[in-house]
């Protein structure tokens, strides 16, 4: 005898195969028969999906072992297993489409936001459970393809909480799921749409038949010095107040273990310098700050040196003798736009620890809980493209989704190369004060998103 859940699973194959989206013996499709102990209802591997009769489905247990039914379990059962485990699943359908082929193998082309495919804007979204508007953006993650499925699967569980219903596999297609096969089927049909809309959008697009989509700023990266505080309160505030501390907090730190490491990478850029100032001495404590004054002098940047700093701002930030004044109209603004849903973003080359202290002892008191990234030069130079690139990749955005703010043209031209939009800081204080071709702010309530 077979279930009705049996029958139902049978047809839903026969129907997606109609489609299109498994042909050969592509595609793996199954239901939760019985959660304690797991069950799996599913197709046996390397058969038409589209022509399995319900007494032809076999049981699969949480092992990925055939406990009933005729044939092989999917090598992909693995995958089904994980997403059931990690997401509550009832029911987990895997496709071989076009769309789905070719824009997994698309997002993990060489410069794309490899990793997650965005969607946005589309009607259609609605569809996936917990989106209300055609404006929430959702973030496909995308894998690379691996034929080891223990090792696939380890690497798609942490992705799977996030994911909207629905995981790419680079060059190979898609896996949708939902608490029961008629929400997998839902989920599975939409994100297929939105697939096809995406693939045939781009497709027009690179034909010049259709303008890049407008599709609004979604979050805005913010530069810290000449943009959200001071010029001078980095240059004449915090680093004078770091570089007099040097010498009493190294000399009371010599034998804290946790400064060792810091320490030693001190002394080994000592020992590669070719400074003639410190050619010749020993490494020692009073040579250590020398040569440290030395790089804040040049504002020469050493991460070891940052992070020193970091540890001296911290006391000074806890004790209340440092205080950021952040320009007025910053705090407003912050709050406005994650009011309207909007993301914050810091990219700074002070480190993310130092970006953090500034934030959270601001004049408008903490504001640190606003931001979502934090992203300092170990992301990459803020002179290159690639790491707006991978700032993006990093948020799950694209680049044209985020506006970048800074004083700096340089930094603007490598996030405008990298698709970002832009607004020139155009501060008092700022040493740059020619925008150049970009648009001038003199606050941040002149930006409108
Ligand atoms: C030609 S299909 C290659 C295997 C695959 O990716 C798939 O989805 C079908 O696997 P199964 O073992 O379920 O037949
Ligand atoms: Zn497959």
């Amino acid at each position: 005898m077979t279930s009705a859940l049996a029958e139902q699973l049978s047809q839903t194959m026969a129907a997606i195969h109609a489609r299109g989206w498994c042909d050969g013996t592509g595609g793996n499709f199954s239901c939760v028969l019985a959660r304690d102990p797991l069950i799996l209802l599913m197709a046996p591997s390397g058969v038409d999906k589209g022509t399995v009769a319900p007494e032809a489905l076999i049981q699969v247990d949480a092992d990925g072992h055939v406990v009933a039914g005729e044939g092989r379990a999917s090598a992909e059962t693995l995958l089904h297993l994980e997403i059931v485990a990690r997401t509550g699943a009832g029911a987990v359908l895997h496709t071989h489409s076009h769309a789905a082929t070719i824009l997994s193998d698309w997002c993990l082309g060489e410069g794309r936001d490899a990793g997650h495919l965005p969607l946005q804007d589309l009607e259609m979204l609605k569809g996936l459970a917990g989106i209300d508007s055609h404006r929430r953006r959702v973030a496909l993650p995308v894998l690379a393809n691996d034929q080891d499925l223990a090792r696939l699967s380890a690497s798609a569980g942490p992705l799977l909480g996030d994911a909207p219903h629905g995981l790419l596999i680079g060059g190979h297609g898609l896996y949708a799921w939902g608490c029961d096969l008629a929400e997998a089927r839902r989920h599975l049909e939409i994100l297929e749409w939105l697939l096809e809309q995406r693939w045939r959008r781009l497709l027009l697009e690179a034909l010049g038949q259709l303008p890049s989509r407008a599709i609004g700023i979604q979050a805005v990266l913010l530069d810290i010095e000449g943009t959200t505080c001071p010029v001078p309160f980095v240059s004449q505030v915090l680093f004078p107040y770091a570089r007099e501390r040097l010498d009493a907090f190294l000399r009371e730190g010599a034998n804290d273990p946790a400064l060792a490491p810091l320490i030693a990478a001190i002394d080994a850029a000592m020992a590669a310098t070719d400074s003639n100032s410190i050619q010749g001495e020993t490494v020692n404590h009073l040579s250590r700050v020398r040569f440290l004054q030395s790089l804040i002098d040049q504002d020469r940047k050493l991460p070891a040196l940052k992070e020193l700093q970091g540890l001296i701002w911290d006391e000074g930030y806890a004790s209340g003798e440092l205080r950021c004044p952040l320009f007025d109209d910053v705090a407003p603004a912050l709050r406005a736009w994650r009011g309207a849903g909007v993301e914050l973003a810091v990219y700074s080359s002070g480190s993310v620890k130092a970006q953090k202290l500034l934030y959270r002892h601001s004049n408008a008191s903490d504001l640190s809980g606003l931001f979502s990234h934090w992203f300092d030069t170990t992301t990459g130079a803020k002179g290159e493209a690639a790491s707006y690139r991978a700032i993006a990749a990093a948020m799950g955005l694209e680049t044209r989704a985020i506006l970048f703010v800074s004083d700096v043209k340089a930094e603007l031209e490598a996030a405008r190369t990298a698709g970002m939009a832009t607004r020139f800081s155009q501060r008092q204080e700022n040493p740059e004060q020619d925008p150049g071709s970009f648009e001038a702010i003199t606050s941040l309530a002149e930006i409108e998103l």
